[in-house]
């Protein structure tokens, strides 16, 4: 970094001075937690950066800003339908970007919300959030949480439903492109299969996968190995790296597991499980289908969530 970067980048960090944080991660996925109960800190995406560098700010993947749903555009828009989603999670990449949605968060900020005590979830209980993609409910499990994550969808539905693939992935490692299966999660997720565990170490993540035909917003990439066999004991297990929009590669990501136990199910076709564990560098996630009154589909994540620390800034 050149001297007037780095005079830029201690600048944004100092103009929150006095602000407190905490820093937490789920299987690996890392996060800046900002509590903001008046709504008073709008970050910007300068600042943002400058805090998740892993050298000159605390590091992270992403930064979470907790703030009430009533003060902030997105979170007021909910409340109507959702009045007991009283916080919203405004989350934002490690590079200042917003994204819509963002798994391994959701059960972090939840985790630091209870250790705030700026919010309540009883055994038994569960808690609402709001999102970017809309209002989250979530549970607690022997290990963590338990997200209901609501539908997933194709973003290429008609290529989806004839081939089974919709995009080729060029990726450094890879000698061909592969084909690949675009989902999203509220947040776009393109899945390519590779089939040895040897192909998924080769592939080399420094730089953003080549996807084409892209989806509109760009996407998330993930490199997904079948385990073998697919399926044990009725729950399937896939490996899975991942390349994050806005980030680079992380050590899991919530979202791009429930894509790629999406990608699976659909290419394993009529008989393949509802359950699935899905193996990240970071640890593994659980993903389970189930049908709710309405008769959609929707997804639950669970996993582990963990604060590391907190303090203030200087
Ligand atoms: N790591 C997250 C996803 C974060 C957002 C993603 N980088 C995007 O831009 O969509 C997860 O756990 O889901």
């Amino acid at each position: 970094m050149n001297e007037a970067l780095a005079e830029t980048a201690e600048r944004a960090i100092s103009q929150l001075s006095g602000l407190r944080f905490s820093k937490g991660h789920g299987t690996g996925n890392d996060f800046v937690l900002i509590a903001d109960p008046e709504g008073m800190h709008v970050i910007s995406p300068e600042q943002v950066a400058e805090l998740c560098d892993r050298h000159r700010g605390i590091g992270g993947d992403g930064l979470i800003r907790a703030v009430p749903s009533r003060l902030i555009d997105e979170g007021r828009r909910l409340l109507t339908e959702h009045p007991d989603a009283e916080w919203f999670m405004d989350y934002r990449n490690g590079d200042g970007s917003l994204s819509e949605m963002c798994g391994n968060g959701v059960r972090v900020f939840v985790h630091f919300l209870l250790a705030e005590g700026l919010a309540e979830l009883p055994t038994g209980g569960s808690l609402t959030i709001g999102t970017r993609a809309g209002v989250k409910t979530i549970v607690r499990t022997a290990d963590g949480y338990a997200v209901d994550m609501g539908p997933w969808e194709f973003i290429f539905p008609a290529e989806a439903a004839a081939r089974a693939m919709d995009s080729l992935v060029s990726a450094d490692g890879l000698e061909v492109p592969r084909p690949a299966l675009s989902v999203s999660m509220g947040n776009p997720h393109t899945v390519v299969a590779l089939a040895e565990l040897s192909e998924l170490e080769a592939t080399r993540l420094f730089t953003a996968p080549h996807v084409d035909p892209k989806p509109a917003h760009g996407t998330n990439v993930e490199f997904v190995v079948p385990s073998e066999p697919l399926v044990h004991e009725g729950v399937g297990t896939v490996t899975m790296r991942v390349h994050e929009r806005g980030v680079g590669e992380t050590q899991s990501c919530g979202t791009g597991a429930c894509a790629a136990a999406v990608a699976t199910r659909h290419w394993a076709g009529q008989g393949a499980p509802d359950a699935w564990h899905v193996k990240v560098p970071g640890g593994v996630v659980g993903v389970k289908f189930f049908t709710v009154a309405d008769g959609h589909e929707h997804v639950e994540l669970s996993g582990p969530a963990t604060i590391v620390a907190s303090g203030t800034l200087s």
